[in-house]
């Protein structure tokens, strides 16, 4: 790390240009019906250019009201500094154990994640879209079996109040999902529906990822990151982190964060340079996964991204992942394949093996 600047905020700042933000799209018009096919491709114009360039973007004009974001917030916070008894009462149980946990639902302790072989610094409720398909055998991932991710949800009991504002927010940020979607199928020039079948059986017209989405898989997280101990050494590898560098490994991630500064940063194109996304009120922080990546055959890549908080406090930040829904199909489109002109750069999967393989290393499919 000792060659990468980091951007307003941070130090020491080595900008390729004149980038100090994250580029904004206000997806309001779609998601008023009402609104003109010219504000539509003004906004699909922004998508293409921020998800060519960055891979990462503000979203306004959502419509999620100030005070139901900052309730998400101050409801996860208040879960996080209860005692560690009310917290291990939904703490996540591996799969096929004696406590009945799927391996992936729940609350996980401070270290237990690990991102590249570190362990990251936060604490977390996983919470995944409720498994409304036939069961499928499952099991411990020993022998002849297979994790899967087929248990209940594991809610809180306290705050009271926390669940019924998730079911709540996460309704309201699904229907964003599906604008945003819709607005980057758009974004990618995909022929209007009705109009193109690929010969495949699939057909890939802007409503692609629409269809995809209809029952998301989606995830929700909520992350406490305390202040880091160590202290700042740009001189020397970063030996603990907050959360380590990765990708998405889905669709869009519509991130909400507190104020915090300077704790969530994002690799720029030039593969060095870390950029600072800070906070804006009523701003999600929208970023694209693998999923795009692949579906687009590298056209709008998924970036690189990393949390080290050193700022004040404990921070708090709720991520929802947008997901394809559990069997949808993902596989280069003709159309990004013609446009790039490379090789398709990925096999058929489907959303669902992908998942398993990144939560449980079920298949080695990536
Ligand atoms: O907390 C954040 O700002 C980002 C977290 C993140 O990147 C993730 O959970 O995938
Ligand atoms: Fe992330």
């Amino acid at each position: 790390m000792a060659d990468s600047g980091i951007l307003n905020g941070g130090a020491p700042a080595m900008a390729p240009g004149t980038i100090k933000s994250l580029p904004m799209v206000d997806i309001s018009p779609f998601l008023a019906s009402s609104s003109s096919s010219e504000a539509r491709k003004q906004v699909a114009l922004a998508i293409d250019r921020a998800c060519t360039d960055f891979g990462f973007f503000y979203l306004t004009g959502h419509g999620i009201p100030q005070a139901r974001l900052e309730e998400v917030i101050s409801l996860a916070r208040e879960f996080f500094s209860s005692p560690a008894e009310e917290k291990n009462k939904i703490k996540r149980h591996d799969a096929g154990g004696p406590e009945g946990g799927d391996g992936a639902r729940g609350y996980q302790g401070m270290g237990e994640n690990v991102t590249q072989g570190k362990k990251d610094m936060h604490e977390a409720i996983d919470l995944y879209r409720e498994w409304d398909h036939a069961p499928t055998q499952s099991g411990s991932g020993g022998e002849g079996t297979r994790r899967t991710l087929e248990g209940p949800n594991l809610w809180p009991e306290e705050p009271k109040e926390l669940k019924s504002v998730y079911l709540e927010y996460i309704d309201q940020l699904q229907s964003v999902g599906t604008a945003l979607v819709r607005a980057m199928g758009q974004a990618l020039d995909l022929p209007v529906p009705g109009e193109s079948t690929s010969g495949t059986g699939q057909t890939e017209d802007s409503e692609i990822f629409v269809r995809n989405t209809s029952k998301s898989f989606w995830v929700m997280r909520l992350i406490g990151y305390p202040k880091l101990a160590t202290p700042i050494n740009p001189d020397a590898d970063l030996a603990e982190l907050s959360c380590g560098e990765h990708t998405d490994y889905g669709c869009v991630t519509l991130l909400l964060a507190d104020p915090t500064l300077g704790a969530l940063q994002v690799l720029l194109k030039d593969g060095k340079t870390w950029l600072n996304a800070d906070p804006i009120p009523g701003a999600f922080v929208v970023n694209i996964g693998d999923m795009i990546e692949w579906w687009t055959n590298g056209l709008w890549q998924s970036t690189k991204h990393r949390v080290i908080h050193r700022g004040e406090g404990y921070r708090v930040s709720v991520p929802f992942f947008f997901e394809p829904n559990f069997d949808a199909v993902v596989k280069p489109l003709g159309k990004c394949v013609e446009r790039n002109g490379k090789e398709p750069m990925h096999q058929e999967i489907t959303y669902g093996e992908h998942l398993l393989s990144k939560v449980f290393g079920n298949f080695d499919s990536t």
